[in-house]
């Protein structure tokens, strides 16, 4: 029997929607000098530090025993900016804390001020949370698609995966229409897409194989996942439509509610190293919608080796009755590719 981690998903689902909050005001007044460079060479916004701390403090409170895994990491914080950024992060966070989204939700996690770290080394053993808080900076920058990031790991198996799109249209078809997203799963317990105040959930369910409709949804980023391969692994299957490009776990949302036909992340070079919190929830909510999330031999992602997925084959994400097709026509790929090098 599946356990139900009722207070982890309620707690899950309200920390992820006051970042969405959080996040689309950062994006209404952003200022130019509040983005940032890592030492990785990848931007991170005050909006990214900022609802860090909102979701880790809301976890710290609840669960003060639980370890955190979050993408930022605030020591590099304290080197690369000043005071005035590091205060305009706390009131940021602050003021998504006590802004009254939803009836009850503040009032029933009540916010306690508390020491949060997200600089645990993630692992086999034990419950710890995995944070990305701003998924798809590049995205979120450009104003287009970006996801709040949140999954419980117990024992290196996600249980329960949230992901927020405040950007995301309900229905890609109608990019003018109503927008935000939120998709939510528990382990054995099903996915669902609801609106980011939690109105209209509908239970998701992945529609069979149909090579008609099929297409690829792969990052816009070219240097985070091989268009060239996505391109021959397509042509291998035949697929007529043109990839749908967007960044961010917004792809695991969207492939749950029948985007698509499969996520297709291939590697562009050598040692790159896939994190956890790229793929935690996103990979639930589509195996709970019915499909399957391996890397690009058809193995299981492994969440239990620390805050990378380990050596990068890439990764698949499809409908169960597309995945053996989807591995040959990668397998045919690359054996093209071995041969032309
Ligand atoms: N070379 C790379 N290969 C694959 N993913 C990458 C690479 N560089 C950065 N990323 C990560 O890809 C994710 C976005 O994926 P997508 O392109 O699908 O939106 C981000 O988490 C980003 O990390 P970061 O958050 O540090 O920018
Ligand atoms: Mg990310
Ligand atoms: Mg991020
Ligand atoms: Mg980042």
């Amino acid at each position: 029997m599946s356990i139900a981690y009722t207070t982890e998903k309620q707690l899950a689902i309200s920390a992820v929607r006051r970042a969405c909050y959080l996040t689309s005001q950062v994006f209404n007044k952003l200022v130019k000098n509040e983005t940032l460079t890592k030492g990785d060479k990848t931007p991170v916004t005050v909006g990214d530090y900022a609802a860090q701390a909102l979701i880790s403090s809301m976890l710290h409170h609840a669960y003060p025993e639980d370890p955190i895994v979050g993408e930022e990491d605030a020591a590099e914080l304290r080197v690369e900016s000043g005071k005035v950024q590091r205060d305009r992060i706390v009131e940021l966070a602050n003021e998504a804390l006590v802004q009254d989204l939803q009836e009850g939700d503040y009032a029933e996690w009540g916010i306690g001020p508390g020491k949060a770290q997200g600089n645990h080394e993630g692992g086999r053993n034990g419950r710890m949370w995995c944070i990305d808080p701003i998924d798809g900076t590049k995205g979120f920058l450009r104003g287009e698609q970006y996801a709040v990031c949140l999954a419980l790991i117990i024992d290196g198996e996600v249980k329960v995966g949230v992901i927020g799109c405040p950007n995301l249209p309900h229905d890609l078809s109608k990019p003018d229409g109503g927008k935000g997203c939120l998709f939510v799963a528990v382990r054995g317990q099903g996915a669902q897409q609801m609106a980011v105040s939690g109105a209209n959930p509908t239970p998701l369910s992945m529609p069979p194989y149909d090579p008609a409709t099929f297409s690829f949804l792969e990052s816009v980023e070219a240097a985070h996942s091989s268009h060239s391969t996505s391109e021959k692994i397509s042509k291998l299957m035949q697929i007529t439509h043109s990839p749908i490009r967007m960044d961010s776990q917004a792809k695991y949302g969207c492939l749950a509610r029948g985007d698509g036909g499969a996520y297709v992340r291939m590697p562009t070079g050598v040692g790159y190293k896939e994190k956890i919190w790229d793929h935690a929830p996103g990979s639930l909510i589509v195996e709970e919608a019915g499909g399957i999330v391996t890397n690009s031999q058809g193995v299981p992602l492994d969440f239990g080796l620390g805050r990378t997925l380990g050596e990068n084959f890439g990764i698949v994400a499809t409908v169960k009755s597309a995945h053996a097709k989807l591995l040959d026509a990668v397998a045919k790929a690359h054996e093209g590719e071995k041969a032309k090098a």
